[in-house]
Formats: structure tokens, sequence, C-alpha cells
């Protein structure tokens, strides 16, 4: 079934982007469902920082539409709507946890502490340390952290800014399968708020935490579906040996 315009968060025609003479991006048509938590997953160099950055509207393109939230990527009035953490961690080493999610909120204009209405308005600073599971670290430096804890406090920063569209770099890179884990649960429970997340990885067997699946490889969409049907139309098991699937035997438009 096709989703229809007003389900949709964000919408790719006919994407081509070309970076140093290399083809990124080529012909990428894609529809991520407001609501849902999308895993956009692909070995290294498939594409997937550079949609990312294309959906954020900072990516020059050679060709095809970005309709983001309704409104072309890039638009002013989306800056507060979407929030990005990309791969380098963007917070400062000599505070402590708290102290950054203190000063980006300055920065956003979100709440110190929970209003009333707590889970309405804006997202305050207890809230996002609450949703990453950071709330017994909030004294901690953030130089001291573990790489699980940083990534974490990292999202917490993207949260206060209360965005529809929250969309993670390769947020589990390089951490521990308990971490990843822990990280993917908070993914779901932002995701059950009604925020759309978009969370890239090269590691396949994430994609059975995903509600859908975008499968990039060398600058390509293999296949846009979700975790269940991909391992139908594949006849698999798990997601490594759908994707090898796809790629030995043609994808022919896993779209579903
Ligand atoms: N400035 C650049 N000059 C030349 N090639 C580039 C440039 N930036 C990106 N590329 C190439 O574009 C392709 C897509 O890169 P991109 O960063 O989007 O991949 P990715 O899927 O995010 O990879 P990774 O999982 O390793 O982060 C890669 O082949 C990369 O080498």
């Amino acid at each position: 079934m096709q989703a229809g315009m007003e389900d949709v968060a964000v919408e790719v025609r006919r994407l081509r982007v070309v970076r140093g003479g290399r083809t990124a991006l080529d012909d990428v048509d894609l529809a991520v469902r407001a609501g849902t938590l999308t895993g956009l997953l692909g070995p290294s160099g498939a594409g997937k920082t550079t949609l990312m950055r294309a959906i954020l509207g900072v990516q020059v393109v050679a060709g095809g539409e970005v309709r983001v939230l309704g409104r072309p990527a890039g638009s002013p009035d989306l800056r507060r709507r979407v929030g990005y953490v990309t791969q380098a961690p963007s917070v400062y080493e000599d505070l402590t946890v708290e102290e950054n999610l203190r000063y980006f909120a300055r920065i956003l204009g979100a709440p110190h502490h929970a209003g009333v209405d707590a889970g309405q308005g804006p997202v305050s600073v207890d809230e996002a340390l609450e949703t990453v599971g950071l709330g017994n670290h909030r004294r901690q430096m953030v130089r001291t952290l573990s790489g699980g804890e940083l990534s974490r406090v990292s999202l917490a920063t993207a949260l206060l800014g209360s965005p529809e569209l929250l969309v993670l770099d390769e947020p589990t890179v390089g951490l521990d399968p308990v971490l990843r884990d822990s990280l993917w649960t908070t993914f779901r429970r932002i995701a059950a708020s009604g925020t759309t997340l978009l969370v890239s990885s090269h590691v396949m067997d994430e994609a059975v935490r995903c509600d859908r699946l975008v499968l990039l490889r060398a600058a390509r969409v293999l296949a846009d579906t979700t975790p269940g049907e991909l391992l139908r139309s594949t006849g698999t098991t798990d997601a490594d040996a759908a994707f090898l699937h796809l790629v030995r035997h043609g994808s022919e438009e896993v779209r579903r």
C-alpha cells in the first residue's frame, strides 16, 4: 500500500549526488513514513551519510527532489523541526553531562525541568537525560564517559529541540552489543512518543529493530521494505543473508 502524502515525513525523488567526481547517490527514490523508526542500512561507502546530508539540506545535489515534513529540504523553518546527530560527538568534553545539556537548552529555548504538562511542549533537560538513560551520570565530566554514554549525550542534545524528525548517522558504530541494544531501546522509546527516526547503520542485524528498512548499496536503493518482508521476499532467516541475496540475485524492487 502506498503511504498517503500526509504520512510521509521524508520524500526523496530521483535524487542524484556527485561528490568529488564520484556518483554518491544515483536515482534514489524513497519515502520515510511519519512516526516510524526507519533504518538506513548499507555497507561503508554506500551513500548513507550523503543521503542524510541531502535530507538535512546541506548537500549539493545534481538532480532530483527532497521534501521533509512537507517542505523542501533545507527550508529555514525546518531547522527546529529536524534534529541531526553526526558521527562526530558535538558536545563539550570539559563540561559535565548536565552542563552540556543546559548550554544547548539555552540556545534552543528548552526548559531545564519538565513543565506542569510533562510530555507536552519542549523536551526539558531532565526529560532528555531520562530518555537516554543518563540520569545517574548528569554530574560526570563528558571526557570521562564511555563511548556509548558519549553517543547518548549527543542524542540527548538533539532531543532538546523536540524535533519531529530525528536523523542519526551511525549512532551505534564502535559500540559493544549491550550498548547497541540499549541505544536501540532508546530509539524505540523516542519513536513511541511520535517522533520519526531515521537511523543509519552498516550492521545488518540492527535491521530487525526497525519498523521500516531502506537498503542502500553503491549509491542505489536495493530495497525499501519491512524487516519481515525482506526475509520473506528473499527466503532468508537473517538480515545479512537477505542483503547478500539481494546483491547476488538483484533486487528488482523490494518495495512494500
Ligand atoms: N568529498 C568527497 N570526495 C570524493 N568522494 C566522496 C566525498 N565524500 C564522499 N565521497 C564518496 O561518496 C560515497 C558515499 O559516501 P557516504 O559518506 O555517503 O557513505 P556512507 O554509506 O555513509 O559510508 P560509511 O558507512 O563509511 O560512513 C563514498 O564512496 C565516498 O568515498
